[in-house]
Parts: C-alpha cells; structure tokens; sequence
C-alpha cells in the first residue's frame, strides 16, 4: 500500500521527506538517496523533525517537486495554490554575464527547491546570505520554470549574445490583436521566471532572491502575483465562478503530453523537451458579470455553472459537442482551432481601479504548447475575433517565451544553448 503510494508520487515527480525517509528506512541504512536534489542527508535533520510533527499544513505542503529532470518543473506539475510571475530584461551585454547569472539562479532554484535553510552571513557585518522569510517553512512543492523571450536571442536586430542562430523555430512576439489594450510593463522580457508553490511566502522567497541576485546584471520588467481555489483533486474555479482547466489532459498522459506540450522535431537541441510559455494579463470585469444573468454567463463559456458540464451533457468530464452551445461561446470557439494547449491559469487580484472604482482582478493567463503558430496563436485570434466572453474581459498583458528542456544535475538552465 505504503510502496503504491509512494510510486504514484514518484510518477507525479513529488516525493516528500517524509517519504523518503520511510524508503530509506525500509531500503536500510546507507542507501543511496538518489538524484532527486533531497539535499540529501544535511537534510535529515529537518526529515526526523517533520515525522515527529503533527502538521495543519495544507496537503503537499511539505513535498519536494524534483529540480532536475527531462522537462523542467512547473509546466505539468499539478498546479500548487500560488504563483508568481517574474520578467526580467538583461543589463549585461556578454554571453560570459549571461552565463554567470544562469549559473547562479540554477544554484539558488535547485537549493530552494528543496526547501533548504537559510545560510547565515560569513560575518556579522555582512547582510545574510538568505533573506530567511523562508526558514522553518516546508518545500510547499515549490519549483521555477524559466523561460527566454525573443528579446534574449535578438534585440532590435542586435545578435546580443551571440546566440541568434540558435533562437527556437517557433518563439515571436504575440501580434496585436484588435481588442488589446496591452500596458506597459506587461509586455515581452528577456527571461521569465515562474515560481508555484503551496505557501505564498514561499513562493514570494523564491522570487525575491531571483530578483536580489540580478542585481547589476537585470531589471525586473514585471512581475504579477496569482492564485487558484485549492479544494484538492477539484478543478479549480476563475473569479467568474467556473471550473478553469477542465479540458487540459491529465498531468499523468504523458502520450498528450508529447502531442501538445513538449517541442522536438527541427528545434535546437536545448529545446528539445522543452515547451512554449504563453502569457496573457486579461483583466475581468467582475461587476459587470456578477450583473448578468446566469443564462448570459452559462452561454458565455457553454458550459453549466453548478457542474462544469458542457451543454447537452451531466458531467464535467463528458466530451464536449460544440454543436450543443452557442458558436460564439468560449468553449466552442477555443475547441474549433483543433490544436489543444495545455493551460496553468492563476487569478489575480490587484486592489481598485483608479478611474472605475471597480475592482482590478482577472485571469494571468499561461499555457504551454510545443509549437505556438499553430496551437495558441491561430486560437488566441479566433478567440479576439468572435468570443463572447470578450463582453466581460480585456487583455492587458502579452509575452511568449521558449522554456528549455529540463537541467540534468551539474549543468545551468539552458546550458547547451551556450555551447
Ligand atoms: C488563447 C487561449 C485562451 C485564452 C486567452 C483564454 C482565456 C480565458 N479562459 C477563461 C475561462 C475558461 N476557459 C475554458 C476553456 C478553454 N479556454 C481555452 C483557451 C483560452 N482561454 C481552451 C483551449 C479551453 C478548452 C476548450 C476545450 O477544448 O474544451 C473554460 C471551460 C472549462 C475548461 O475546459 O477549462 C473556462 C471556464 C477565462 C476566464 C479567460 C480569460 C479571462
Ligand atoms: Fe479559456
């Protein structure tokens, strides 16, 4: 029982310490802990701790998602409860201070994701090495999906980093579309930097010392903070009230996976396992929704509040038939480009709108896909041009960035990109 337990979380690619320690354990004394990046056995210590702790943490909080791996973490993880979302643009200008940075928040990445302690200073006259808001909480199931944007290959015609020849095949800027009301600085940056975790000052830690540590070397362009309803094995419910991811496949398919997530065919070889971030900020106008009718709000999505159920069916899994709903209703119009993206939305909230008084909330809108031409972008545009739920929303923020494969244990993110 113990043993399926342990292998379904092996196959989800989490493993808590706890677990890890009742494998080694039972696998006896001197066993190789393995290449999960567990801190290995400095991290003991903190394992005996949490066996002895009855804990009101909230499921997985005190799980390590591994760094390390074919794909990066973050992109099939099931979804943790908070995010954020950080864009940087590159103050340096030699590939050498390229390398350096990503060495360094490969380094800061892997240790944080394993919830490791804070260090202290060298000396009492220096500032710490960590900032500590973190020390004493769990790994909360924390993991950092980094990401280049097309600014990062080329700027302004520039080979910046002499890199260009190697850019993906299939990274761009989002083109405008014609409802866009796009707001500085949400739009493009030279990397990305998207941090989950199940503890929001987790997440925030993880972020922060991303940020400190570019310091002379990057700007933080912009950076926008999420979350998702957390009842677990639910699919989460957007701020309009209905369940947001229904339609993406299971974390565990990996044939769908393949299908629509992971680029390969005729893409460098650092981005071969890798993905394509989409991004959009899509603002949501909830006054004005809360005041219409459940009928206009149903149709918007043609799919059923209470259930999630697509029109003409009970549940919220039954396949969906565009045919039993309106044709300019989300659902059917996102369905009709026939290319699925896999989607990791977070709602957002960022107080009241100056000139409105209304509420400034909506949707950070991220999904990754292995090749954007032909599955987000012919769908964002069906979706500009005719979507209903266009009447109740509005697209703030835009970026695309190409993820690299997954980091193997000694190497840097995007390290074969340099070599
Ligand atoms: C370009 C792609 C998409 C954008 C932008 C987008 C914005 C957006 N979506 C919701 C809420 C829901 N979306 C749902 C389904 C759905 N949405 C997209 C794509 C984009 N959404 C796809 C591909 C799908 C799945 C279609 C299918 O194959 O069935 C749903 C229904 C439930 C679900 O499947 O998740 C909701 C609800 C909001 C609020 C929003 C912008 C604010
Ligand atoms: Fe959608």
């Amino acid at each position: 029982m113990t043993e399926n337990k342990n292998k379904n979380k092996e196959e989800q690619g989490t493993v808590s310490r706890r677990d890890m320690l009742k494998m080694s354990l039972v696998a006896g004394a001197g066993v190789a802990i393995g290449a999960s990046g567990l801190g290995a056995v400095a991290s003991m210590t903190n394992v005996f701790a949490d066996t002895s702790k009855t804990t009101s943490s909230a499921e997985g909080e005190d799980e390590i998602v591994p760094f390390y791996g074919a794909h990066q973490a973050g992109i099939i993880t099931p979804q943790q409860t908070y995010a954020y979302v950080g864009a940087f643009d590159l103050t340096i200008s030699t590939k050498k201070e390229v390398i350096e940075l990503l060495k360094k928040w490969t380094a800061l990445a892997a240790s944080m994701s394993t919830g490791k302690a804070a260090t202290r200073a060298p000396n009492d006259l220096l500032p710490p090495v960590d900032t500590g808001e973190a020390e004493d909480l769990p790994p909360a199931r924390l993991t950092m999906t980094f990401g280049f944007g097309p600014t990062f290959f080329s700027k302004k015609g520039v080979d910046r980093f002499g890199i260009k020849n190697k850019a993906p095949k299939h990274l761009q800027d989002i083109p405008a579309m014609p409802k866009d009301h796009l707001q500085e600085p949400f739009v493009g940056g030279d990397v990305v930097i998207q941090v989950c975790a199940e503890d929001q000052q987790v997440a925030f830690h993880a972020i922060r010392n991303f940020i400190r540590t570019s310091v002379g070397k990057a700007e933080l362009k912009w950076m926008q903070s999420g979350f998702i309803s957390g009842a677990p094995g639910k699919t989460p419910r957007n701020l309009f009230g209905f369940k947001d991811g229904t339609a993406n496949a299971s974390p565990k398919d990996s044939k769908a996976h393949d299908a629509s997530i992971w680029a390969l065919d005729g893409e460098p070889s650092w981005m071969q396992g890798g993905s394509y971030m989409a991004f959009r900020k899509i603002k949501m106008f909830l006054e004005i929704w809360d005041r219409s009718s459940l009928k206009d709000q149903e149709d918007t999505f043609g799919r059923k509040k209470d259930s999630g159920a697509p029109y003409g069916k009970l549940k919220e899994h039954d396949p969906v038939n565009s045919f039993d709903m309106p044709a300019t209703s989300h659902t059917a119009l996102a369905k009709s480009t026939g290319k699925p993206i896999y989607r990791r939305a977070y709602s957002y909230t960022d107080g009241v709108d100056e000139k409105t008084g209304y509420v400034n909330a909506g949707l950070m809108f991220i999904s990754y896909q292995k090749n954007p031409s032909t599955q987000f972008l012919p769908m964002l545009k069906v979706l500009a041009k005719s979507d209903k739920l266009n009447e109740y929303t509005q697209h703030i923020g835009s970026a695309m960035f190409a993820i690299p494969r997954g980091i193997k244990k000694g190497e840097y993110v995007g390290q074969a990109l340099f070599q």
